[in-house]
């Protein structure tokens, strides 16, 4: 061991070791150390990293695993944004005694038995596979992994960006798949990336995802993905609902952009089709808890729709980039349900971008934007 090693030789020449590139320094004092490179880590280096991160799901239906996923998904202080302790008795005391069984048997009736998994996992792993096929069919500067994380939930983030740097990532570019920035989906995506960097000796050095809510790729795959599906109905709807997730009033009162991120993507969507406000409307779903959410609601709106004579609805997700329970159970099953029980008589849920040939050159495109310089 050469004891006269300095900060500077390691930080400067260990990469040696492992060079496969052509451009890094060869520092001739150092490599005339008779001890290198025997005396320094070996690291992996030279590649950049691309992590797909979507919200998480539970591992399984059962009371255990739903209990679990939800009860990190609601400590998180970015989704509920209350005091601890006026929230953790509410959590612990309440929601987590009877929701674990509630949302399981939703859970249930969407989940993917072939594979034991929710199909957002199921879809987010496909959009990560399909995005690293594209980039291994390009000749880049630097290799690209591309791979998928959960904020909640499997696989987890910590776990997905330790393998990325241990192959090698000393770039990495963060995807959180949310079109529309909300602090409750992108932020807290961000906060965990950033926990884990924290403790980190070596640190990939770091890109995310801005929102892309009127990226006009995004604004394109859309367009093409709704002319696509709607081709495939055997009606044609009346009125055609773009639905996104809600967050609460308060949320927005507070200052979180999401409101005005879904209406200009529901604009520029409108625009690009040609369409009125009146023919495609936006409303937002998912309301949790007693206090107000972002308004219209989606299934009031529906409800109201059949009881004033509207025969054919359809209803699209613009803020999910896979289908999951949100878009295949409470869409297409309860307010298919709620249309039919006012007066409807044909509803269609149009899928999500998911894995798409549209939806995967809207990735890629986001993709190699934000890599422009490490690749
Ligand atoms: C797409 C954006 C999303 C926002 C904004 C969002 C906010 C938000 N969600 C809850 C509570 C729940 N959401 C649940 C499921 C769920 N939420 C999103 C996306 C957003 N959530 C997705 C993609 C999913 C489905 C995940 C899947 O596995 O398929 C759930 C769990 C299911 C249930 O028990 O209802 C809860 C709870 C809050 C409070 C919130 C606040 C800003
Ligand atoms: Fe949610
Ligand atoms: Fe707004």
């Amino acid at each position: 061991m050469d004891t006269r090693r300095t900060n500077h030789t390691v930080h400067c020449d260990f990469l040696h070791r492992r060079a496969t590139f052509e451009n890094l320094d060869r520092d001739e004092d150092h490599t005339m150390n008779k001890n290198w490179p025997d005396n320094h880590p070996s690291v992996a280096f030279g590649k950049v990293g691309v992590l797909l991160v979507n919200l998480g799901t539970p591992d399984g239906t059962d009371y255990k695993s739903m209990r679990r996923y939800l009860k990190e998904f609601l400590s998180d202080q970015r989704v509920i944004e209350e005091p601890r302790w006026k929230w953790w008795p509410i959590l612990n005391g309440i929601i987590l005694q009877t929701r674990p069984q509630k949302s399981g048997k939703a859970y249930a009736s969407i989940w993917n038995n072939e594979k034991n998994e929710g199909p957002l996992l199921t879809i987010t792993r496909s959009q990560s596979e399909k995005l690293a096929e594209r980039f291994a069919a390009l000749t880049l500067a630097r290799p690209v992994e591309v791979d998928y994380a959960m904020r909640y939930g499997n696989p987890s983030i910590k776990s997905k960006i330790t393998a990325l740097a241990e192959k090698g990532c000393e770039r990495l570019l963060v995807l959180p798949l949310y079109p529309q920035y909300a602090a409750a989906t992108t932020a807290t995506v961000n906060d965990v990336v950033f926990d884990v960097l924290k403790e980190m000796r070596w640190q990939p050095a770091l890109r995310t995802l801005p929102p892309y809510h009127d990226n006009p790729a995004y604004i394109e795959a859309l367009a093409t993905s709704l002319k696509n599906s709607l081709s495939k109905l055997d009606f044609e709807p009346e009125v055609i609902l773009a639905s996104y997730h809600g967050i609460p009033q308060r949320y927005f009162d507070n200052g979180d952009p999401y409101h005005c991120h879904c209406m200009k993507t529901s604009r520029l969507v409108r625009e690009a089709l040609g369409w009125s406000k009146d023919y495609m409307r936006t409303t937002f779903q998912s309301r949790f808890g007693p206090e107000e959410w972002l308004q219209p609601y989606t299934d009031k709106t529906v409800e109201s729709l059949a009881q004033s004579g509207v025969k054919r609805i359809a209803i699209f997700n613009p803020g999910f980039s896979a289908d999951c329970l949100e878009t295949l159970e409470e869409i297409d099953g309860e307010n298919r349900e709620i249309f039919m029980e006012h007066g409807g008589e044909q509803f269609a849920h149009l899928p999500c971008l998911n894995d798409s040939e549209e939806g995967m050159d809207m990735l890629a495109s986001l993709t190699i934007n934000e890599l422009q310089g490490w690749v």
